[in-house]
């Protein structure tokens, strides 16, 4: 018999932890870890003609528009009949949820709350791997050497928009397109909300959480994952 198959989305601001947790929860219940911005510099980096315009958007820190980023992720998301997956920035509006809403009926949703001080902490010191998304903290997760990446060894940026300055209008706009997201999944009673400041804090609530919907440590070639 085909298990049912395990479909989730993490939101939370800018430097809520989303990636690190994501990353988390793949290791620990085998589920593909799918993230926007992943999908969006792989279509840049094939120069695909979605990522040719959301390209325009990015490099002037903002939102790619809701039909591009519908157009790009839906159908990879369909393909997707034999894995279960846990999505990272998507959706952001209320229409990329709604289009995603009749493509497939999630099981849970993870919203972080974490306040705006450990946010601004975070991200002022946050590096990253352009060309790859990796991200590091020279606190929680420093490179093995400094301002490189760990795979690749090529030298590591920082965002302007991750600067204090730039923070709180992102984050303003954040709580304005989120809340209505938050409320739909609210609605649906999938919505589950964590709060605090440290991931490592956080992080056993959600492994608990989770491990009363999904079996942990699957074969790391699983196809799918069964629920009990
Ligand atoms: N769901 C989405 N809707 C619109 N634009 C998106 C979406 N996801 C990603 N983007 C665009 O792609 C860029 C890169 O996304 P990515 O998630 O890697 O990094 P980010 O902006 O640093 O997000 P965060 O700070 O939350 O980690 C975003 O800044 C935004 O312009
Ligand atoms: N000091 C500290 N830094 C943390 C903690 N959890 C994550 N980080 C770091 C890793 C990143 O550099 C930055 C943002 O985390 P992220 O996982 O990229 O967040 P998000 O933008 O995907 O939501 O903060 C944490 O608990 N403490």
């Amino acid at each position: 018999m085909m298990a049912k198959l395990f479909r989730a989305v993490i939101m939370g601001p800018p430097g809520s932890g989303k990636g690190t947790i994501s990353e988390r929860i793949a290791q620990s219940f085998g589920l593909k870890h799918l993230s926007s911005g992943d999908f969006l510099r792989e279509n840049i980096a094939a120069n695909t003609e979605a990522g040719v315009l959301a390209k325009t958007y990015i490099e002037r820190g903002l939102m790619v528009p809701d039909h591009v980023m519908t157009r790009l992720l839906l159908p990879r998301l369909e393909e997707m009949t034999r894995h279960s997956w846990l999505m990272d920035g998507f959706p952001c509006t209320l229409a990329q949820a709604k289009a995603l809403n009749s493509t497939c009926d999630l099981d849970l949703v993870i919203s972080l709350n974490i306040p705006y001080e450990t946010l601004k902490d975070r991200l002022s010191d946050r590096w990253i791997h352009l060309a790859s998304g990796r991200v590091y903290n020279m606190g929680f997760n420093p490179p093995r050497v400094q301002g490189r990446d760990d795979l690749s060894g090529e030298p590591l940026i920082q965002h302007d928009n991750d600067q204090p300055e730039a923070l709180v209008s992102r984050l303003r706009h954040y709580k304005d397109v989120a809340k209505p997201v938050i409320d739909l999944y609210k609605s649906k009673g999938i919505l589950h909300t964590f709060s605090g400041t440290e991931t490592d804090r956080i992080w056993p609530y959600i492994n608990s959480l989770l491990s009363t919907k999904i079996p942990s440590r699957p074969e790391t070639d699983t196809q799918h994952i069964p629920l009990p």
